[in-house]
């Protein structure tokens, strides 16, 4: 038998849904711009896993004024162990890019990594605070990356206390723009007084220009399940392990490019049959996924965070404020225009 090889590329997905920005997302962000002559500090998470892809630029655009960092969740789904060199080189990159702005990976059952970032928190909300007697500090980020989680982890460790918001594995869990939760307090700076974190609603971006972003926003859980086709979504997922290693799905079928083969492989093993003992191959697609999500199919990063990949993303940003309309405008102009090159080059 010839050796496997993977697909080099995913096929582009012309009809797949490019947005998911909802009405409580545009009340949240405008809740926050009024909320911002108070903030001290913006605390903005990215998901590891797509460190580049998750970067929402309406809160730059929104908060963009304010000091911040830049919180990087979900660590542990993105390294296998405590990574190496590539991992360091990695998160090295990413430092550089942000410079002079601090970029903290975290993961919330690591309290080193909780403390590292209270400390941190501690350092620039006081070195930007308004008022003496303590600061308050926004936490954004896009759906599900892990904002309330984050505020939990960071309570716990600053002050020793249980849970004060709400979680879950599906995007849309916060919905409104949150009172203060201390996570720190005694802080001599402010004279005794502490340091308050404010929950946010996670925000989509408006119009996602790039399908292969989508699907990563999508496959991370930043996007509700359904919005893109699940075998849709599994099948973005083979291609990315099987560029890594095919045996990570070895439980369920040899090594494949067919998504059919490999959710058909899924639903016998672990019993999702249908009438007839047909496969249910989306209960497949959305088992697989979540599993990923879950990291027992593989723990790594989507996004190419190599001087390319970074430079790449950079020419592609400028485009995700555009309304939808806006960007489909100009995607028919580009038609029309390649349209006109092949006509001139046939000539
Ligand atoms: N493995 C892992 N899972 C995490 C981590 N942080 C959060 N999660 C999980 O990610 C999911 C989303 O977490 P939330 O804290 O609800 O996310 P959110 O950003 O507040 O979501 P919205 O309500 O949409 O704004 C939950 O299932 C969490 O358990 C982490 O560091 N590691």
């Amino acid at each position: 038998m010839p050796p496997f090889t993977p697909r080099p590329t995913f096929p582009p997905l012309l009809s797949l849904p490019r947005s998911y920005y909802l009405g409580h997302h545009a009340a949240g962000l405008t809740k926050m711009k009024t909320l911002l002559a108070s903030i001290d500090l913006i605390v903005e998470c990215r998901d590891y896993r797509v460190p580049l892809t998750s970067t929402n630029p309406l809160f730059e655009e929104t908060l963009g004024e304010r000091a911040r960092v830049v919180v990087l969740t979900k660590r542990d789904l993105g390294v296998v162990g405590g990574g190496g060199k590539v991992e360091r080189e990695r998160d090295q990159l990413l430092r550089t890019l942000h410079h002079p702005t601090p970029v903290l990976p975290t993961t919330t059952t690591s309290r080193p990594s909780i403390r590292a970032l209270l400390s941190t928190i501690h350092t620039h909300a006081t070195a930007h605070a308004r008022s003496i007697a303590g600061a308050r500090v926004l936490i954004v980020g896009m759906p599900n990356v892990g904002k309330s989680s984050l505020l939990n982890a960071l309570r716990s460790v600053g002050v020793g206390k249980g849970k004060a918001a709400r979680t879950g594995d599906q995007p849309g869990v916060t919905r409104k723009v949150g009172t203060g939760v201390k996570v720190k307090g005694g802080v001599e700076e402010f004279g005794g007084g502490g340091i308050y974190i404010l929950d946010t609603p996670g925000v989509f971006i408006p119009y996602v220009p790039d399908a292969t972003a989508m699907l990563k926003l999508a496959l991370c859980g930043c996007v509700k399940d359904g919005i893109v086709p699940s075998e849709t979504l599994a099948d973005y997922l083979l291609y990315q392990l099987n560029l890594r290693d095919p045996s990570l799905y070895a439980e369920y079928s040899p090594p494949t490019n067919d998504v059919a083969v490999l959710l058909e492989g899924v639903a016998r093993r672990t019993g999702r049959l249908v009438k007839g003992g047909q496969a249910d191959m989306e209960g497949a697609a959305g088992w697989l996924v979540q599993r990923w999500r879950n990291g027992v199919v593989g723990r790594f990063v989507l996004d190419d965070v190599s001087e390319e990949g970074v430079r790449a993303w950079k020419e592609g940003r400028g485009q995700e404020g555009m309304s939808g309309n806006q960007l489909r405008k100009m995607e028919r102009e580009e038609r029309r225009g390649r349209g006109r090159v092949v006509a001139g080059g046939g000539s």
